[in-house]
């Protein structure tokens, strides 16, 4: 759809999403909007569904009622066969443990989503160099992820998200498991990123110093979502 870069039209939207975990209520009416290029903060106590309500979006789960709506399209009623090539084509995702895969290099864990959507070795190889040079990491890329510290691990996870150059990355505590100067730069280097790719960004995260780095923040109590004031 066009009217959904920028303006007002939010890009990413979720109403009223009830989600229940055998007899857990995860979300409870969450209703939550997230526009073209904008990085959104998801905060909240553990277990308010901030996870849930990530899946949700990025249409890993479907919500047991409420709607979830990308560009025009319904996700949560989307086929399986097309929301898979949603996520693989306009959506990235990076978790707290990058899950990058042990085997493969830094440049290979990179390279791969490329050379899935059919992109020539070489051409993945080049690309995911560059991806590595933006994220400061182009150093280490021939290290497994074994080899590489806590904070390299995490900004060659957020290249391998936005290699493909998605609408939307959904970032799930992507510094949780980092000291302050590596959550810093690994913010720093998402942020910076993002805006310069113009890449929408959820980012799900209980630390206020992380959420700062955000243009808006919205708070999750017990499954529903309270706006707070715009950040500045
Ligand atoms: N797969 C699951 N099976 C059962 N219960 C679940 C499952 N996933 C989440 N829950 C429960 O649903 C509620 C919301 O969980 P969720 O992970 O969405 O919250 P969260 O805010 O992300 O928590 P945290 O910050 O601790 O990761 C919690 O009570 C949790 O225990």
């Amino acid at each position: 759809m066009s009217n959904t870069k920028g303006g007002a039209v939010p890009l990413l939207a979720a109403r009223d999403l009830v989600k229940a975990h055998g007899r857990t209520e995860a979300l409870r009416g969450a209703s939550v909007e997230l526009r073209a290029g904008e990085i959104l903060a998801v905060t909240g106590a553990s277990g308010s569904g901030k996870s849930t309500l990530l899946h949700c979006l990025a249409g890993i789960v479907r919500p047991d009622t409420g709607s979830v709506t990308y560009a025009g399209e319904r996700l949560d009623r989307l086929p399986e066969k097309r929301l898979s090539e949603l996520r693989r084509t306009e959506f990235g995702v990076v978790f707290q443990f990058g899950q990058l895969i042990p085997e493969l290099t830094a440049l290979d864990n990179v390279a791969l989503p490329l050379l899935l959507a059919g992109v020539r070795r070489q051409e993945a190889w080049e690309r995911a160099g560059e991806w590595l040079e933006r994220f400061g990491v182009r150093g280490q890329q021939e290290l497994r992820p074994g080899e590489m510290s806590g904070g390299q691990a995490q900004r060659t996870a957020l290249a391998r998200a936005l290699v493909t150059g998605p609408k939307v990355v959904f970032a799930d505590e992507p510094t949780g498991a980092l000291d302050s100067l590596a959550s810093e730069q690994v913010m720093t280097a998402l942020t910076h990123t993002a805006r310069e790719a113009g890449t929408a960004v959820l980012l799900i995260t209980h630390d206020a110093q992380v959420a700062a780095y955000a243009d808006r923040e919205v708070r999750l109590a017990d499954g529903t979502v309270a706006p707070l004031e715009v950040a500045a």
